[in-house]
């Protein structure tokens, strides 16, 4: 059954302090986040043997190490952040590129990531158009 596409989507959080430069109110002040992330992945050919595509597992590890690296950190520091604002947005744009090097020995292509600061603010990054 190697047809068609199945996507797997897996998640996992950190927790960090931020603050948005030039952003005129109180998200300019340091502050933190239990932040949420989600990682989707799609392929077309699942292991004949197992019938899976990718080990959740795997997958799962692969995102807590990109998570790990911004967990407990104040955001505006790391590298990737002291010239561009840790918001939602450029935080997916992050995992996705970090996740994406660390999928690149598995057979599935990296589709999307979400990142929420809370249930109610989320922000996706994808690549590709589709
Ligand atoms: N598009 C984005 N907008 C905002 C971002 C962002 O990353 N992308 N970030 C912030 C701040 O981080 C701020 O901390 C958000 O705080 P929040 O508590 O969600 O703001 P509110 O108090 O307005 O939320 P309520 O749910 O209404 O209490 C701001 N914007
Ligand atoms: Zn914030």
């Amino acid at each position: 059954m190697n047809t068609g596409l199945w996507r797997l989507r897996v998640n996992s959080d950190f927790s960090s302090s931020h603050q948005l430069r030039h952003y005129e109110g109180k998200c300019e002040r340091l502050h933190g986040h239990n932040f949420i992330v989600e990682a989707e992945v799609e392929g077309r050919e699942l292991d004949r043997k197992l019938g899976i595509l990718m080990d959740f597992k795997e997958l799962k590890r692969l995102l807590k190490i990109v998570t790990d690296e911004l967990d407990h950190k104040h955001l505006n520091e790391l590298p990737a952040f002291t010239r561009q604002n840790p918001s939602s947005e450029l935080l997916a744009h992050y995992v996705f590129t970090r996740l994406r090097e660390l999928l690149a020995s598995h057979p599935v292509r990296l589709k999307e990531v979400m990142v929420a600061e809370k249930d109610s603010s989320r922000a996706y990054y994808s690549e590709g158009g589709d």
